[in-house]
């Protein structure tokens, strides 16, 4: 059972306070009250304000609040009687605060603030009438029992108590507790000139009507004047504007009654009183409820607005809202001849944390590097959430050259600060792209693209932050056309394939080919792999180019077949997108139906970096596919960052050492003790190795010497076209007489 902990210092200074501070308010209150409508034997009076002040000590600070109420009644009541009676009056005072506030806060839901129609009538119709009608009734049970009032004057007594508790409660309490939203009234001037003429006019026809023509009593100044006023302010200035409009006519109508008949009391008769109690809640209840209706409405349409426009897991403007803004800031900017910078933010390796950690996290992540770009940028800067892990910053400022350079490194530092998210710490990257208005463009479709494309800069170069140039647009028109050509060429069959054969060391046999796509236009010249697989990778066409080429692959494995020709195993490539591609095994499994290929003699080549991208998943795949036959060679071996633990479990057959090793392994002594250990590397792991890139005879004997399994490079031939490669089928390559088949295609 935990132990019970006394209270600290400066909770016991904060409740001595609040205690103090609300007796304060309740005494002045009920000393006012009686002044200004003290009516039942000078202790009952018609309007109570203190019991507003009451029902919101109770409401916001509980017992406190509610301890300061019975203080601040026995400073009022203990003048004007007994101190029996003082204690009693007081005492149900405090018990009625209590109610008025204990209820709503028990009834959820509920908003203090009062502006959505429930919260009001929790709060009007339930809470207030039960916890004014307590302290009515201990009060005129009390001054009975003293004998104060007698049985008759008692029952009128106790109307009086209930509704002047209750108007308090109405007048005072929604001023206090809407206090806060005056956010919700409208500032500018028209509104402050209409509210002026407003109050203007409460007041002055208040004064006419009452006291000139045929005067008309208080109840009906309320119900004829003050209620359509204080409607008005309800429709035009939300709770805060009904609350001091509400609050505004109760001062004026018991201030001119004041001035004109010298008090409440002086000049009415019972049922005037009671008359205008009625009419002040009427007024009361009906400035409220609208206002509370109003206000409710026009938080719907702001959730509406904002679900619009703003990206809900980060909270900041969306796209759509993006568009607008920049549309109107390039407007702005023409006007007043200013520059504007748009910063293209796009998050380095997100994909990797989403994938490896799951949504949860790469949510969080997004919120934390949102939060980051909001707190560095000025208030009137803006950021938004483009989508994924896209982000916008628009910045307004003078003519100057690279005025965004500044804006972007601090961007950069902030979101490359690690963080934790479920107890892991991350650090994440980001890159740049900043396009200028007018330099770059002057349409805002112009200036994003044109951000977007400085960004991919930054990205490839992993400078940071990049400006747009034009030389960028040159080279994004050219790999624009390569994309509409590549579309194209599937339809007009102009891709071929190639294959480049691998030998096995020991035997001189040709053991295996690597088939490598080539891109054949109709007018003529060849395009190759290096200029559109990039381009297929970032436009997505990688997947059916890499459908074609295991098809092709497949296909052509099985015509030398049928022909007798005894063809070895055939590997393709697989880029990293398609590596990701979820229906890459289904598509697989369907080529090798369809064609009736041997999975048995197909391999996938898969580079070692988009191998290590995702263990996990690369595992799982790679399993999946060797268990239906296939065999797995980890390319460009070397280049990447491979974990040795997780190499040793993944399910592969083979590396193939890159041939930046290969290149230079006679001339430098690094490359050739890398090779070296790759090879035994491979061994101890129970792989084979295949030495790539590989052009002379000397490479081949020390590769040889080193123990490599297979070599493949020029030394042997370059990539063939099928006739030619078929033709090395049968041979058998001597050591020493290796040499270069020349090549057709190339
Ligand atoms: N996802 C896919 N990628 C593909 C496909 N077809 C090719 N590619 C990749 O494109 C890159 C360039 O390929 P390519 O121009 O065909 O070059 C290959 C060989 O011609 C070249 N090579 C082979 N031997 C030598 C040599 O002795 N010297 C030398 N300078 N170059 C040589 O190497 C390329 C094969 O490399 P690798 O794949 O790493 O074995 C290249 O990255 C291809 O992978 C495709 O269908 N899908």
């Amino acid at each position: 059972m935990p132990r019970p902990t006394l209270p600290r210092f400066h909770e016991i200074r904060r409740a001595a306070l609040i205690v103090g501070l609300a007796a304060l308010a309740y005494a002045l209150a009920g000393w006012a009250s009686l002044k200004i409508a003290g009516y039942v034997a000078g202790v009952v009076a018609a309007v109570w304000l203190a019991a507003g002040i009451g029902a919101v000590a109770s409401l916001r600070f509980g017992v406190a609040g509610v301890a300061g109420v019975l203080l601040g009644a026995l400073a009022v009541y203990s003048r004007v009687m007994p101190a029996e009676g003082a204690a009693f009056l007081s005492l149900g005072a405090a018990a009625g605060a209590a109610i008025t506030g204990y209820l709503p806060r028990h009834l959820p839901p509920f908003s203090a603030t009062l502006d959505y129609v429930s919260s009001v009538a929790k709060f009007t119709l339930v809470a207030a009438p039960l916890g004014c009608a307590v302290s009515a009734m201990a009060g005129v049970a009390s001054l009975h029992y003293l004998g104060i009032l007698d049985g008759d004057a008692a029952l009128r007594a106790l109307w009086v108590w209930w509704l002047g508790d209750l108007l308090g409660v109405y007048l005072i309490a929604p001023l206090l507790l809407t206090a806060s939203r005056w956010d919700l009234l409208p500032t500018h001037k028209a509104a402050r000139l209409e509210a002026l003429v407003l109050v203007l006019g409460m007041l002055l026809l208040t004064r006419v009507m009452m006291e000139y023509a045929e005067p008309l009593r208080p109840a009906e100044i309320v119900l004829f004047v003050l209620l359509p006023t204080v409607l008005w302010a309800a429709l035009r200035f939300s709770v805060t504007g009904a609350s001091v409009a509400i609050f505004l006519a109760a001062l004026i109508v018991l201030g001119v009654s004041l001035v004109s008949f010298g008090g409440l009391t002086a000049a009415t008769t019972a049922r005037d009183v009671f008359a205008l109690q009625v009419s002040m809640v009427t007024m009361a209840l009906g400035g409220l409820f609208v206002s509370a209706a109003l206000t409710e409405r026009r938080y719907s349409e702001m959730r509406l607005d904002m679900l619009a426009n703003h990206d809900p897991l980060t909270g900041l403007p969306n796209r759509s809202y993006f568009q607008d803004f920049l549309g109107h800031a390039l407007a702005r900017a023409q006007r007043e001849k200013l520059q504007v910078s748009l910063l293209f933010i796009d998050l380095d390796r997100f994909k990797h944390i989403n994938d490896s950690q799951g949504h949860e996290v790469g949510d969080q992540v997004l919120r934390v590097v949102a939060g980051r770009l909001d707190e560095q940028l000025r208030a009137d800067d803006f950021v938004a959430r483009l989508g994924g892990d896209e982000f916008a910053v628009v910045l307004m400022h003078p003519t100057t050259s690279r005025a965004a350079s500044r804006v972007a490194r601090k961007l950069l530092k902030a979101v490359g600060e690690s963080f934790k998210v479920a107890q892991r710490r991350y650090a994440i990257g980001a890159s740049i792209g900043i396009s200028v208005y007018p330099d770059d463009g002057t349409d805002a479709n112009t200036l994003l693209r044109q951000a977007d494309l400085a960004m991919y800069q930054a990205k490839q170069r992993r400078s940071g932050f990049e400006y747009f140039s034009d030389e960028l647009n040159t080279v994004a028109q050219q790999q624009m056309t390569l994309e509409s050509g590549l579309r194209q060429a599937f339809e007009r069959k102009e891709l071929a394939l190639a294959y480049q054969p691998k030998v096995d060391l020991a035997s001189g046999r040709v053991v295996g080919l690597e088939a490598l796509a080539r891109w054949l236009p109709r007018s003529g010249g060849i395009i190759w792999p290096d200029q559109f697989v990039p381009v297929a990778e970032e436009t997505g066409l990688i997947v059916p180019l890499g459908r074609w080429v295991l098809r092709a692959a497949c296909e052509q494995w099985i015509a030398w077949r049928d022909a007798g020709l005894n063809p070895p195993p055939v590997a393709v490539n697989l880029s990293p997108r398609q590596f990701t591609d979820a229906r890459l095994i289904e598509d697989i499994e369907a080529i090798l139906q369809e064609t009736g290929m041997d999975a048995g003699q197909l391999q996938l080549e898969v580079t070692e970096s988009a191998a290590m991208e995702n263990p996990a998943r690369t595992f799982d795949m790679l399993d999946a596919l060797r268990q239906r036959g296939l065999h797995i060679y980890i390319d460009d071996f070397g280049t990447g960052h491979s974990n040795l633990g997780q190499l040793k479990r993944m399910p592969i057959d083979a590396l193939k050492i890159d041939k930046s090793f290969v290149n230079d392994v006679l001339r430098d002594g690094d490359d050739a003790e890398i090779v070296n250990a790759i090879i035994r590397l491979a061994h101890a792991l129970n792989l084979r190795v295949v030495a790539e890139g590989v052009e002379t005879q000397e490479q081949a004997a020390f590769l040889k010497q080193g123990g490599c399994d297979e070599i493949q490079g020029y030394v042997i031939a370059k990539p063939l076209p099928p006739d030619q490669a078929s033709a090395l089928f049968a041979r058998q390559f001597a050591p020493g007489e290796l040499e270069g088949v020349p090549p057709e295609l190339e």
